[in-house]
């Protein structure tokens, strides 16, 4: 077993947390509140932004020009992807930016900004690593689900869709192949770091499921 398919493993009650979670299932039947799904796309950019600046942090701090650019690539990606989506969504739904990170988006951003400043390039890439995989998952689990005419349509097929299916594939290779170079303590802070990386995923739908905002 490669070193991702052990991170995939580990994570498995929190990966089943989350396809159970309310958020992913009424996404998947069209049945979430359009208000729960604002406060998602309003914090979503947000993260997204700052997303992006954590690989920008990966692609200065890598010691190869491939894997820079392959982070500069993702970087770019994310804030396409921000900008494509997103739109579409605060267009439709008329949704004002918002511009305070409530507590999950909060924590997950800080999170992945301090790690990916302060770790080794390989505990970094490990704690951008769910990112791109959970939402893989998800989509492809809920793009078999969904009905045609959800109003979420172009959210599920941006995940389930092939271009970061590619994507994801070129970061798992990544990732392997950082994990071949560390050390068995650093192996474990990759662990720790997609681990914890993994339940800020889960908090963060659930802070939207919620519609949680700062409580002082
Ligand atoms: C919170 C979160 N995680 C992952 C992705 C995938 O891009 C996203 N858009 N938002
Ligand atoms: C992980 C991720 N999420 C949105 S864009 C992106 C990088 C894909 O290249």
């Amino acid at each position: 077993m490669n070193f991702t398919e052990q991170l995939w493993q580990d994570i498995q009650p929190i990966y089943d947390a989350i396809l159970n979670h309310g958020f992913v299932d009424e996404l998947m039947t069209g049945r979430l509140p359009s208000a729960t799904f604002q406060y998602y796309i309003q914090q979503d950019a947000l993260y997204l932004t700052d997303f992006s600046r954590a690989l920008n942090q990966l692609a200065a701090r890598a010691a190869t020009a491939d894997d820079s650019l392959q982070f500069t690539q993702f970087a770019q990606n994310a804030i396409l992807v921000e900008r494509g989506l997103h739109e579409t969504y605060f267009a439709l739904y008329d949704i004002q930016p918002e511009t305070a990170k409530m507590p999950a988006c909060f924590a997950y951003t800080n999170y992945l900004l301090a790690t990916t400043s302060l770790q080794s390039v390989a505990v970094g890439a490990a704690a951008v690593l769910p990112c791109f995989w959970i939402y893989r998952e998800v989509g492809k689990y809920i793009y078999r689900q969904a009905i045609r005419e959800n109003p979420y349509r172009s959210w599920i097929d941006t995940y389930a869709g092939e271009a970061f299916d590619l994507s994801v594939t070129q970061m798992l290779a990544l990732t392997d192949r950082f994990a071949e170079a560390a050390s068995p303590v650093e192996q474990d802070r990759m662990r720790d770091a997609f681990r914890m990386a993994s339940r800020l995923e889960w908090y963060f739908w659930n802070d939207a499921y919620t519609r949680h905002r700062w409580l002082v």
